[in-house]
């Protein structure tokens, strides 16, 4: 399978999802950033992005690795700063995402707990919100309930692929390329695997 991996992934990786279409977007260097999500039961917080590049968008807290820091350091520090809490962040998975005409690459190192401590709070870069991965009995989520489904329609489009892995506590590698249409990104083409011993 090796050989099938696009450019810039390595490892024992098993694909698990890829779609899109055209050449991979070239990159000449990587740029380190981390991505954090706490889960508490059936819900997981995400904040709304108020500012810069992902702004309206739903996402983990995260940014960039800072010179003499683990991606691991990193991570902590951006949640303690964008959501006010700490946990206990375990690696969860990896993303290279590229955008057009960029040239370069980000490389996400995502982290996940599954218990945090102190109150969530609304930042300057981040409003912080629950929401559920978990069906409501009924099937059907009413917009009455006090806590809505991931809303995978107000988040970057590859997120629908690896958020439910990580819930699951898989760990997986992927690719996302982005495209500007209009005045939004979009994705044009994306790979997702999981790790081979990881079953
Ligand atoms: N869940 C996600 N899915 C995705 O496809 N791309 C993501 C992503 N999370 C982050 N990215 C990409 C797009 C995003 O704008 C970029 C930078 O991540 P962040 O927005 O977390 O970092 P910031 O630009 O806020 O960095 P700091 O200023 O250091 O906080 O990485």
């Amino acid at each position: 399978m090796t050989s099938a991996l696009p450019p810039g992934l390595e490892g024992n990786l098993v694909e698990y999802v890829r779609g899109g279409e055209g050449d991979w977007l070239p990159f000449d260097q990587k740029r380190f950033y981390t991505n954090a999500f706490v889960i508490q039961g059936d819900k997981i917080l995400l904040g709304w992005k108020k500012r810069g590049f992902g702004v309206n968008k739903y996402n983990g807290f995260g940014g960039k690795v800072e010179l003499g820091e683990t991606p691991a350091e990193a991570a902590m520090r951006e949640l303690k700063e964008e959501a006010g809490i700490v946990a206990p962040l375990e690696h969860a998975g990896s993303l290279l995402f590229m955008t057009k005409g960029a040239g370069w690459a980000f490389q996400i190192e995502i982290f996940s707990a599954r218990s945090y401590s102190g109150i969530p709070i609304e930042t300057d870069e981040m409003r912080p919100e629950w929401f559920s991965f978990a069906p409501p009995a009924s099937g059907v989520f009413d917009t009455n309930e006090s806590v809505m489904p991931i809303p995978y329609e107000k988040m970057w489009d590859d997120d629908v692929y690896w958020l439910p892995l990580l819930v699951q506590g898989r760990k997986f590698v992927g690719r996302a390329d982005f495209v500007m249409e209009g005045d939004e990104f979009k994705m044009a083409r994306h790979w997702f695997g999981t790790i081979k011993s990881d079953h």
